[in-house]
């Protein structure tokens, strides 16, 4: 929907910005004494619980906040977001990655068409591929069952699946989660899925180190399938593969791509023959990619010249973004490969209890909505630019980074919402987006929260989980392992909330020269989030509560959330840098085009590297 006018302009921007000095009069200690207004910030939805009292907001902001929602078309933006409508205007695009958790025989529409169908379709051939891998039916080109999986891909095509991996990782065991499946926990105990996303060659050695390619497959997971870091580092696995299984040849050339603009016009560097493929490598690698239909020839084409059977490639649309991509095969195909079909379905189900409560639950119960109003409160009104994420959960590393970014190009929430302009491209008079950071509690504890306690404000996502993973207890100590973790996440919310005051240190006898260091001034917001458990299904749950977060902060902010163009002049100036680093190497071309700086670096670094490499000559990492 595009927006008629600034946010900003409205009357109920206006009258939230007034409503900050309110706030800022009263301190949270003196919020959170008032137990009606706490006991209405707490929202429970399908085992999760929200605590969002320690904001610093009272009912009276939430009203406000409400009508900031209506005057910015907050509930229709959402229903034009689940009918398919193309909401991403600047891609001309649908934005329906609620359609690949929908429930078999649901219907959603993009372009009048039912998409439910062809998810499903795809979904039970990863079931159909997955099972036949697990089972030792597909086997590699020597005979042996393929148990080591790698997964090739950056940006969305990597950090969703990498953060779902390492929170399933020691959780799978759940019985409630194999169940009536318990062979899946006794199959991907013997299986390693890994993951390779950076372009720096140690990246690849560190992913094959200890690996045998009879036992590996590799899927190669690209949108595009031509992101410049993810097929070379294809190309790479492919060479591996080939050295150590090159019988029986096929013929194969790649495409190597320069730029590939995101409304889809592909500019060719240059197409270079590679001359034969080994036909293990379509035994040894698939693919995930785009689209794969006659309508997209172009895609099916770049996977068969690749060396993949173009019927081991499984598709998704281009009505799901990148970094939105984790429910679609990008995330489902690996992790059925690791966990079996039917884990990865619970955590499906997740996520889409979640979409159906963001759809229909009214505002002051629906957690993304509420989650998303207190970012954009937060963020355009009491100027707090950044968000840290704090899972006390070991198994929830990845969640910051898959939110935040650890990757040069992708995040749900940094990428979607990192703008300058407004969905009509005018440009923004108030600051949309967040910086998001975090690391699991408690380790956070000890490094960056000094800042968060008595530097900067910085409002604070807790997640707990109230059943762990692993219930470690050591008979004799006051409390369990997993209890000693939770004692923090309920402590540092009030930490944060209430500080301490000098009074306070006065009666404890604080040496008076220590007083200031020692006062914490308090009133910092945070909010608490507890899961049951960290299950499949819980999993799915978390992710769609911080994406449609993200989607409801860019639906008030009037942003199109959906797009990235930001990440695309940093790709052209590389494409410029390959091209002369490899002039410079060949035929000691001269060093042209470049500013003075760029120049004399690329000199120093050329002139340095000289012996290092051989310019036609495969080598691969050392081991
Ligand atoms: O999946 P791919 O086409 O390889 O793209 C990988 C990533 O590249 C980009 O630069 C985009 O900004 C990301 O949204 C995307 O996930």
């Amino acid at each position: 929907m595009a927006s008629s006018g600034l946010v900003c302009e409205t009357d109920a921007w206006k009258d939230l910005k007034a409503h900050v000095e309110d706030i800022k009069k009263t301190h949270l200690r003196e919020l959170m004494s008032d137990a009606k207004r706490c006991q209405s910030m707490m929202v429970e939805f399908d085992g999760l619980l929200l605590d969002y009292s320690r904001q610093c907001a009272t009912v009276d902001t939430f009203n406000k906040l409400n009508k900031l929602a209506e005057a910015a078309h907050l509930k229709e933006k959402i229903n034009l977001m689940f009918s398919g409508e193309r909401i991403n205007s600047t891609e001309n695009r649908s934005v329906l990655h609620v359609a690949l958790r929908a429930p078999r025989g649901s219907v959603i529409n993009s372009d009048g068409k039912n998409v439910v169908p062809d998810v499903w379709q795809v979904l039970d051939k990863i079931k159909d591929f997955s099972d036949r891998v697990r089972s030792g039916a597909w086997v590699g080109a020597t005979g042996k069952p393929l148990t080591n999986v790698i997964a090739i891909g950056i940006g969305g095509s990597f950090l969703g699946p990498l953060f779902v991996h390492t929170a399933l990782q020691t959780g799978y065991l759940d019985a409630k989660d194999i169940s009536p499946y318990p062979e899946a926990a006794q199959l991907a105990s013997s299986r390693k899925l890994h993951f390779l996303a950076n372009v720096d060659p140690i990246d690849v050695a560190r992913n094959i180190t200890g690996l045998n390619p009879e036992t590996t497959l590799a899927v190669v997971v690209s949108k595009t399938f031509t992101t410049a870091e993810t097929m070379l580092n294809a190309r790479t696995i492919r060479e591996w593969i080939s050295a150590a299984l090159g019988s029986g040849k096929i013929f194969g050339f790649d495409v190597v791509v320069s730029e590939v603009s995101l409304v889809k016009v592909v500019e060719k560097e240059k197409s270079k023959e590679v001359g034969i493929i080994p036909e293990a490598v379509a035994k040894h690698m698939v693919a995930v990619s785009t689209n794969l239909t006659t309508l997209h020839y172009f895609y099916t084409q770049l996977v068969e010249k690749f060396g993949i059977d173009p019927n081991n490639a499984f598709a998704f649309w281009d009505w799901v973004g990148g970094r939105y991509s984790v429910c679609s095969a990008v995330g489902v195909l690996p992790l059925s490969l690791q966990y079996g079909f039917p884990v990865v379905e619970k955590f499906l189900q997740g996520a889409s209890s979640i979409d159906q409560h963001f759809r229909s639950a009214p505002f002051e119960k629906n957690l993304p909505v509420l989650l998303g109003l207190l970012s954009v409160w937060n963020v355009s009104f009491l100027g707090y630019p950044a968000r840290a994420i704090l899972p006390y959960s070991q198994a929830l590393e990845k969640l910051a980074p898959h939110i935040q970014q650890a990757c040069p190009d992708d995040s749900v929430s940094m990428e979607s919402n990192g703008k300058g302009v407004s969905i009509d491209g005018v440009p923004l008079p108030y600051e949309a987006g967040e910086i998001d950071f975090g690391e699991p509690g408690t380790n956070g504890q000890h490094s960056f929260y000094q800042l968060i306690h008595q530097g900067r404000v910085i409002p604070c996502d807790f997640i707990g989980v109230v059943k762990s993973q692993q219930p470690v207890y050591l008979k004799g100590e006051l409390v369990s392992n997993h209890d000693e973790l939770m004692s923090n996440f309920f402590a540092q919310p009030d930490a944060l909330a209430y500080g301490k005051t000098p009074e306070q240190l006065l009666k404890e006898n604080v040496p008076s020269n220590l007083i200031t260091h020692k006062t914490f001034s308090g009133n910092r917001p945070s909010l608490s989030l507890l899961l049951p458990s960290l299950n499949a299904y819980n999993i799915g749950q978390l992710l769609a509560i911080y994406e449609h977060r993200v989607a409801v902060e860019g639906f008030v902010w009037g942003i199109n959330s959906f797009d990235q163009w930001g990440v695309e002049l940093g790709k052209s100036l590389a494409t410029q840098v390959r091209k002369q680093l490899h002039a410079s190497r060949k035929n000691a071309g001269p060093i042209e085009g470049f500013n003075f700086s760029t120049a004399t670096l690329l000199t120093r670094y050329l002139e340095a590297s000289k012996d290092v490499l051989k310019e036609d000559c495969t080598v691969l990492p050392k081991l």
